[in-house]
């Protein structure tokens, strides 16, 4: 039996993390896409693995109350799953019910790998309801495949769907999309609109790795980025939020999260994983220009920007190197003075999606600053982070949830955590 040829009959109970929906099949989990839970839906098997099955919706037989047409017909479930465009999998769901879903998701990934009982709120994005989550990206990577043809990856494939419209995007990305001409070698297509409107089209001859932030070259153009009224310098390349108003969102998340009483401007405040240097001002803004602040980052480029983004706040400094090298450092060589200072501090950290993880958050754990910020992109590396802190001296004191990425199965999580001495 070729596992393509198996349709299945399913009732979809729940969603998983990922942007699947679970269901059984004698007693087999499935992951099935393009579901909700609460239906019943007829589903091609596309993969057989032993604990599980993995498998794409063809027919809805019972639709769920929230089922609404997928806002990119280019994903639609009426299309074969090959031909649907990846990127929108939550497309095809109400919005107030995707944030619902997403709630789920943090909430049981916080008790099965944390075991905290914690039930999360996801937040829109201002603005977002009555866009019907539409328009937000101001960053959008394409596909080039050989035969020239450019667009997205279909959703667990490689193969490039060609795509008329981008509703996801800012309605100025994809009028940049180009259509004929992609130069030859050219794998990807980088397409970027800056808040002051500006668009930028940038041809890579290798692909990203997914989930992977680029890696600004030295000579890559400098763009501006405007939050609040301030100004942020960063390459054309860098990491930048997605959504056209996440930064104001974390910004506004992180100064909200930090406890005012715990927070000493004068002590050894980290901002780690700083990118250019977006959270380390977030902390300068609220608690004044003579906070001290040393925000981390990998990527040189990034830091020589964050410096100029926080050059205001005489206290603040940007230092390149990798989260863990530094860390090392910090508690190989600074003394009692200094130990003291990183005690008495706030540390903000927002890693990349496979979250701090088990050294880094050992080293934090040594260093027992008073309280921790954590941004966190993916639920579960959270969750696996906060059981390791709480299991160690940590109080987790509250969850916000923050729906940056509409439409899709992605969410946003900011965690506030008090050294359990001082909660
Ligand atoms: C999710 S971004 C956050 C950036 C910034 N906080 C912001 O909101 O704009 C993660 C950043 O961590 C950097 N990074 C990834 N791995 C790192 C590591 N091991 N050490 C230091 N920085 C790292 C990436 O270059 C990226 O700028």
């Amino acid at each position: 039996m070729q596992p393509d040829s198996q349709f299945l009959e399913l009732d979809v109970t729940n969603v998983a993390h990922g942007g699947v929906f679970i269901a059984r099949h004698e007693g087999r989990v499935v992951f099935v896409s393009d579901a909700i839970p609460g239906e019943r839906v007829r589903a091609r098997v596309r993969r057989q693995k032993s604990s599980f099955w993995e498998a794409d919706t063809v027919e809805v037989l019972s639709a769920s109350e929230h089922r609404r047409d997928h806002v990119w017909a280019s994903a639609s479930v009426d299309r074969d799953p090959a031909e649907r465009a990846g990127g929108a999998e939550f497309g095809h769901i109400a919005l107030a019910h995707q944030r619902s879903l997403k709630e789920t998701v943090v909430t049981e990934a916080l008790s099965r790998f944390a075991g905290i009982d914690l039930p999360v709120t996801v937040s829109a994005v201002p603005g977002d309801d009555a866009a019907n989550g539409l328009g937000w990206r101001t960053r959008v990577s394409l596909q080039v495949d050989d035969a020239g043809r450019v667009g997205p990856y279909a959703a667990g494939s490689h193969t490039v769907i060609e795509v008329p419209d981008l509703p996801l995007a800012h309605a100025d990305i994809a009028a940049q999309i180009p259509r004929s001409g992609v130069p030859a070698g050219t794998a990807s297509i980088d397409i970027l609109r800056t808040s002051g409107g500006e668009t930028r089209v940038s041809l890579r001859a290798q692909q990203r790795r997914r989930g992977r932030a680029p890696v600004a070259a030295a000579d890559a153009p400098t763009i501006v980025e405007t939050v609040g009224g301030r100004e942020f310098r960063l390459a054309e390349n860098g990491f930048w939020q997605v959504h056209h108003g996440a930064a104001q969102v974390l910004t506004e998340a992180v100064q909200n999260a930090v406890n005012r009483g715990l927070f000493d401007p004068a002590a050894g405040n980290l901002d780690l994983y700083g990118g250019v240097g977006l959270l380390a001002a977030a902390l300068g803004d609220r608690f004044g220009a003579g906070t001290r602040i040393t925000s981390v980052e990998a990527s040189e480029r990034a830091t020589t920007h964050a410096g100029e983004n926080l050059a205001e706040w005489v206290g603040a400094r940007a230092q390149t190197g990798r989260v863990d090298q530094f860390l090392d450092e910090l508690l190989a060589t600074a003394g009692g003075a200094a130990r003291d200072r990183i005690a008495a501090g706030t540390v903000v950290l927002d890693p990349p999606r496979a979250g701090a993880g088990k050294r880094v958050v050992e080293q934090l754990v040594e260093l027992a600053p008073a309280q921790l910020i954590y941004v966190a992109c993916d639920p579960v590396a959270l969750a696996r982070d906060l059981g390791q802190l709480t299991a160690a001296g940590y109080t987790l004191t509250g969850v916000t949830g923050h729906d940056l990425f509409p439409h899709t199965h992605h969410v946003e999580a900011v965690a506030s955590l008090v050294r359990t001495d001082l909660a």
